[in-house]
């Protein structure tokens, strides 16, 4: 008897490939396309007070669609869980791949660092603020691109990016002065920190904050006291030390980061932030999906445009994905489904 007898005959469920507090995530492969997926489950009574940060996640992850941030292809909502299926990330947490090389060097850093501000460059225009940026929830797909992950905190300010925000969240070490100070604070400001702690952590393979008691961690971040390593060039020291400003508005705006010296020494483009994703439908996907569930293109067209995040949301994203990475755009069986 299948423990999930909701993903039966949709999703062949593997093993469990992680778990990221109130989650378990595990390998699955979509049925129809054979794409490898995760499935993020949760079980809504562990969850309890941190229900909201599930319909948080859902809502924001539905409305982001770029090649940095992992895709979420369906949401399965039962009496008494919720599964997320999405984008498989064979590569793991970026922070096991700093670890395993002690720490990156420039050109690399450079590389990673690219990505990721294209990535909260996107979300910030798309009037969101991850809040929650870290190694950790950044993933590596299986040609070692970005994918950014874990909206759970995330937050779109009702009056836009420049309204205020007060809840106080995220990890510690990341964390700007403004929000462990309690102030009331710019989601991209504090975003903007949290990248200079990432640099930071790129470049050194270890925080530039850190201490065994939080009240002496807060104390060195409040008084922005870190320091360089020996090995750090000047231009990264430059553009570290312009994130890691304890006045939110002295730190570097994003539209400067973009095509800051360091980030574009060497390629001398400013870095493309916007999503590669098209706004309209994908022809070829939408003809073989209309071809498997034996439907006109516009019905198809139709049904898909309602966004619904269900199994024929998913197939198409799985289609296009397969698209993009190119292979046939061909799902396992083409006979008309039989109910
Ligand atoms: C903060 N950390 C501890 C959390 C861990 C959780 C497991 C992760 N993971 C692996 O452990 N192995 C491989 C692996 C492969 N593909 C993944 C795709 C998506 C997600 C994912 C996406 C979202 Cl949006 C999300 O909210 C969460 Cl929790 C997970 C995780 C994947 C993954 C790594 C980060």
């Amino acid at each position: 008897m299948s423990l999930y007898p909701e993903l039966k005959g949709f999703y062949h469920l593997r093993e469990t490939i992680g778990s990221g507090g109130f989650a378990k995530v595990k390998l699955a492969y979509h049925a129809l396309s054979g794409e490898k997926v995760a499935i993020k489950i949760m079980d809504k009574k562990t969850l309890g007070a941190e229900l909201p940060r599930v319909t948080t996640e859902i809502a924001a992850m539905k409305e982001l669609c770029h090649q940095h941030i992992c895709k979420l292809f369906q949401v399965i909502e039962t009496e008494t869980k919720f599964f997320l299926v999405l984008e498989y990330c064979p590569e793991g947490e970026l922070f096991d791949y700093i670890v395993s090389k002690d720490r990156l060097d420039e050109s690399e850093a450079q590389i990673f660092f690219r990505q990721i501000v294209a990535a909260v460059a996107y979300i910030h225009d798309c009037g969101f603020a991850h809040r929650d940026l870290k190694p950790e929830n950044l993933l590596l797909d299986e040609d070692q691109n970005i994918k950014l992950i874990d909206f759970g905190l995330c937050a779109k300010p009702k009056g836009g990016m420049e309204s205020l925000l007060t809840t106080l969240c995220g990890s510690p070490a990341y964390a700007a002065p403004e929000l462990i100070s309690g102030k009331q604070y710019l989601g991209s400001e504090v975003d903007q920190w949290s990248m200079g702690v990432l640099l930071y952590a790129l470049l050194c393979g270890f925080l530039p904050f850190d201490d065994e008691s939080i009240t002496q961690l807060y104390k060195k971040i409040k008084t922005g006291s870190y320091k360089f390593p020996e090995w750090l060039s000047d231009g990264s020291k430059e553009l570290i030390s312009q994130l890691l400003q304890i006045d939110p508005k002295k730190r570097i705006p994003i539209a400067e980061l973009l095509k800051h010296p360091w980030l574009t020494k060497n390629v001398n483009v400013p870095i493309e932030w916007k999503s590669k994703y098209k706004k309209s439908l994908d022809d070829d996907c939408i003809t073989e999906l209309a071809v498997h569930y034996g439907k006109t293109r516009s019905q198809m067209e139709e049904e898909i445009l309602q966004w619904k995040y269900d199994y024929q949301t998913a197939t198409y994203f799985l289609l296009l994905e397969k698209k993009m990475k190119g292979k046939p755009v061909r799902l396992l069986c083409r006979h008309p489904a039989r109910n």
